[in-house]
């Protein structure tokens, strides 16, 4: 496993990383998640040993990287898709890293086969397309056959094959028992592939806690009822033991009603409803609120600074920043 304890790192005034302290776990898969600038790549790097920690320990199984025997046996990873020299080609990229690691040449023609480069593997790498070096830094990754794999944005520049690919990939690396860490900034890609959320923000951890309890708490469904007899309404739904808070634009959301049985209160209290829908609040949504104060760079929508409402489920990341807190 990888543990960091107080893992802090300081680019001149910039804490680009600051005091983490987690578990990555084997046999699953960790999704790191946080906006741009966040310091996911910070921290993999220092992982690695091609940062110094400005303070804090990160071991691998309880080792630091400088220490392991044989580091590309242990752990393989997938920072930067254009490292690679453009005048090799694919299959000597990765024979010279066999080579200098000891592993058997007949390795590379089998992770060239899993990742499917094997009928580009003699063309010259600065012919590659961004995909193509994302398969070829995972090829790399999985060259020494580690127990650990990091991979840092390793969708990027995946077509939508290459995508499903890579999370299937990564969910049987880990179902074979391995350690899986890999960051990005789409939670709704997480959501289809990690088991564990560690979600930081500038450099914090904001949360470290379970795909699933993280879904479970942030999916919730409710039901939103506009009605232009809005108070009437809500009496309604408080005489039947229904409690309905304020939404957006003079509307009410329910939880844990179904649509139908709240349309039938209504009919048979002769209620007019203009609007009665179910609704999910995306997993993105809570991610963006979850980070929103630590978003580095904003872009803006056209509307003044400061105008408008939050957006839908605003407040739901709240559990979640104090958890990580
Ligand atoms: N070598 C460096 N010198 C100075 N500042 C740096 C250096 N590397 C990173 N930083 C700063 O540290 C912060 C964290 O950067 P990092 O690349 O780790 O973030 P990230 O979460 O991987 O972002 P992204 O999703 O955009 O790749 C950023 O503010 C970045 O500008």
């Amino acid at each position: 496993m990888i543990e960091l304890a107080g893992l802090t790192k300081r680019y001149g005034d910039k804490l680009a990383v600051d005091h983490l302290t987690f578990t990555v776990r084997p046999g699953l898969v960790t999704g790191f998640l946080g906006p741009n600038g966040a310091g996911k790549s910070t921290t993999m790097r220092m992982v690695l040993d091609l940062d110094n920690p400005t303070d804090g320990t990160v071991l691998i199984d309880g080792k630091h990287y400088r220490q392991l025997h044989d580091p590309l046996k242990m752990v393989g990873a997938l920072l930067d898709a254009k490292a690679a020299h453009g005048g090799r080609s694919a299959f000597n990229h990765l024979l010279c890293l066999a080579q200098s690691n000891g592993i058997p040449r007949a390795r590379v023609r089998e992770v060239l086969d899993t990742v499917g480069l094997t009928s580009v593997a003699k063309k010259r790498f600065k012919g590659f397309s961004l995909g193509m070096g994302q398969r070829l830094g995972i090829a790399a990754a999985l060259l020494g056959d580690p127990q650990i794999l990091m991979f840092d944005e390793p969708v990027n520049g995946l077509d939508p094959e290459g995508i499903h690919w890579i999370r299937n990939l990564m969910k049987n690396l880990a179902a074979q028992g391995r350690t899986v860490f890999v960051s990005s900034h789409l939670m709704s890609e997480m959501a289809l592939t990690a088991d564990h959320l560690v979600v930081i923000g500038q450099g914090r951890l904001l949360a470290d806690t379970s795909m699933a309890a993280f879904i479970a708490e942030n999916s919730r469904s409710y039901v939103r009822m506009r009605s232009p007899q809005q108070e009437r309404l809500r009496d309604m739904l408080s005489g039947a033991g229904i409690t309905a808070v304020p939404g957006e634009e003079g509307s009410l959301h329910v939880n844990g009603e179904d649509a139908a049985h709240l349309g039938e209160l209504a009919a048979r209290h002769q209620l007019v409803l203009h609007e009665l829908s179910p609704q999910r609040a995306s997993l993105e949504e809570a991610f963006m609120q979850l980070t929103a104060e630590s978003v580095e760079y904003h872009a803006h929508d056209g509307r003044p600074a400061g105008s408008g409402a939050p957006p839908p489920g605003a407040g739901w990341g709240d559990d979640w920043r104090k958890k990580g807190s």
